[in-house]
């Protein structure tokens, strides 16, 4: 039988039972008495009570959650929602108040500062909005750049950065200076910096948010492309729903400082934890995210059924061929197990609830 195969990266997230990035019950209050708040009722006062109260601001409020190797992992969330707070605490730019972050098995809240500092310098690579880049340095040294910090030969991060500057599409920019280069092109350097340092994780806090929106649609496809070729675990910080969707294998989205719910761009937008979620993903095309899995009805008619057979995990949009040019019911299937069946009504019935949208 042929059976069509969703095109999606999703299913490059490592079934692996290793953990990349371990969170466990992390807490930040900004202000001077938090240690001695955490532990109190008043702790779990709303953030607007707490500050009325102590004057302190509630930044984090107990997340955990773990992060699979070579998993694109994407924090959502309004303005205000504690996105910067939570990925500065991972590599305790920020202090937590309480709690432990784990990076491959290494508790980076329990480090040392110069087991820190190692840590930050050869596991993690940050890109931010606003580059970073070193105005007075080249590219090919800008992208080096890291690799200098560590003491790297000159002949080896030479070679390193311009595997890199290759990488991002760079190659005979080597020697132009960040202001000859346009933002897009600023931020593909920003990329090259982050992947010089083969770090075991590379955390976005909010990279393309200042570029146009054509140049920022180039980006994600970059980020796309980029973790196909080299398959780093990604934590990646947005405000940007579509954003989310796109890139994430997963999606955590906050609100004041907690977890709202935790999915897949599928579950988030078929199944919406609350109705913050639900007015967040209102616009969201449904056929473009939805899998097989949300729409099809139950296997009892596939009995005898020949014809396309369609993977659960396949795109609505991207089956939508398949079914309406057969006609009749397809089967859906989990690997080899029938899961369910899916008709061309099934799948207009997505297609006409989005134009209602
Ligand atoms: N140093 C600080 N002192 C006091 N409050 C802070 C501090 N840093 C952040 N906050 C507060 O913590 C909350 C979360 O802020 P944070 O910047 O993490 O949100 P965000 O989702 O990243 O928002 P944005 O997208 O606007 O940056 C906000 O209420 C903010 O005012």
């Amino acid at each position: 039988m042929t059976v069509t195969e969703s095109p999606s990266h999703r299913e490059n997230v490592a079934s692996d039972s290793e953990v990349a990035l371990h969170v466990d019950g992390l807490w930040k209050i900004f202000g001077p008495k938090a240690d001695k708040i955490i532990n109190t009722p008043d702790a779990h006062l709303s953030r607007k009570d707490l500050q009325a109260k102590t004057g302190h601001v509630v930044g984090i409020r107990d997340v955990s959650f773990d992060v699979a190797p070579g998993e694109v992992f994407v924090i959502m969330g309004l303005s205000g929602s504690g996105k910067s707070t939570l990925v500065r605490l991972l590599t305790r730019l920020i202090e937590p108040t309480a709690g432990t972050v784990t990076l491959y098995g290494e508790d980076i809240t329990a480090m040392a500062d110069k087991a820190l500092l190692d840590t930050r310098r050869r596991k993690v690579s940050m890109v931010f909005q606003h580059f970073g880049l070193l105005p007075h340095r080249k590219v090919i040294d800008n992208v080096a750049f890291g690799l200098e910090v560590r003491g790297e030969s000159k002949a080896a991060r030479r070679t390193r950065a311009q595997e890199m500057v290759d990488l991002v599409g760079l190659t005979g920019y080597e020697n132009n200076y960040p202001d000859q280069l346009s933002g897009g092109m600023q931020q593909r350097v920003g990329l090259a910096r982050a992947l010089a340092a083969d770090p075991d994780i590379l955390m976005f806090d909010e990279p393309f948010s200042a570029l146009d929106p054509l140049i920022r649609r180039d980006m994600q496809n970059e980020v796309i492309r980029l973790h196909r070729e080299v398959g780093k675990t990604m934590v990646f910080i947005t405000h940007d729903l579509s954003e989310a969707l796109k890139l994430g294998d997963r999606i955590l989205i906050m609100r004041d400082g907690e977890i709202v719910q935790i999915g897949t761009p599928d579950e988030v937008v078929g199944a919406p934890a609350d109705d913050y979620v639900r007015d967040f993903t209102s616009e969201v095309p449904k056929s473009h995210v939805l899998t097989l899995k949300w729409v099809m009805r139950p296997p009892t008619e596939a009995v005898g059924l020949d014809g396309p057979v369609l993977q659960c995990n396949t795109i609505v949009r991207d089956a939508a061929r398949v079914v309406l040019n057969h006609g009749g019911p397809c089967r859906v299937v989990d690997g080899d197990r029938v899961v369910g069946v899916v008709d061309d009504q099934d799948i207009l019935r997505v297609i006409v609830a989005e134009e209602g949208d």
